[in-house]
């Protein structure tokens, strides 16, 4: 079993509302959240505001990315915005164990992003602490790339240090170039949570998109 988030950034904003209700209801497993902040990456996506103002269309978990530099300033706001889960990237703060506890303290799951060029092995020590592990299979700060084939060698590494720490529940996640045509093998590697911009939301066709995602890993 794999579990879909779809990553909102590929949503059409003009209807955001209407295709969060959407995803919700074809059977998505969390929504996807992407805040970029235009220093970490090289764009500008959302904030707090458009985060509250969709928190009360669904139950379904919110899995806050943060691409953002030095994160923990703004933890506090993004709880109190809706998150469930909050991402934060290995190489946007210098103490990364702090803020993962803080982000722990606040009784909200913690997840760790990898960028393409960064290695597993960094993180090992890290794992104990970590609810989810995010493999960036493409350069983040946009939809619709190519995805990295070798995300593949590192989604196993990950899965590795799950299973030698026993870490049977941690959420091994994969961002990024995600869809039909690879969705089965990113499965087999070892990710057990994808994300998926651009194939959910492909020509406004979530419904059937979404299926297609599903049969692909059967
Ligand atoms: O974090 C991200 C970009 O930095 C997005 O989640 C990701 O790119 C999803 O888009 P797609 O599935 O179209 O590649
Ligand atoms: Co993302």
């Amino acid at each position: 079993m794999v579990k879909i988030a779809p990553s909102i950034l590929s949503a059409d904003f003009s209807k955001l509302g209407e295709d969060i209700r959407s995803i919700d209801k074809y059977g998505a497993d969390m929504v996807h959240i992407d805040v970029m902040d235009g220093k970490f990456v090289p764009n500008i996506s959302f904030g707090f505001p458009i985060i509250k103002s969709i928190r009360n269309l669904t139950d379904l978990e919110f899995d806050v990315h943060l691409m953002i530099e030095e994160p923990t300033r703004f933890v506090d706001e993004f709880i109190d915005a809706g998150a469930d889960i909050i991402t934060i990237h290995y190489e946007s703060e210098v103490h990364i164990d702090r803020a993962i506890n803080y982000i722990k303290s606040k009784g909200v799951k913690v997840g760790l992003s990898l960028n393409p060029g960064t290695p597993v092995s960094l993180i090992e020590n890290l794992i104990p602490a970590l609810d989810l592990v995010l493999i960036m299979s493409v350069n983040p700060g946009f939809g619709g790339q190519k995805f990295i084939p070798y995300s593949l060698d590192k989604i196993k590494e990950v899965k590795a240090l799950a299973e030698k720490y026993n870490k049977d529940e941690m959420m091994i996640q994969v961002d990024g170039g995600v869809g039909t045509q690879n969705i089965k093998e990113i499965n087999e590697a070892g990710a057990n949570v994808v994300v998926a911009g651009s194939a959910v939301f492909r020509n406004g066709e979530i419904e059937k998109n979404i299926e297609a995602l599903r049969k692909a890993v059967i």
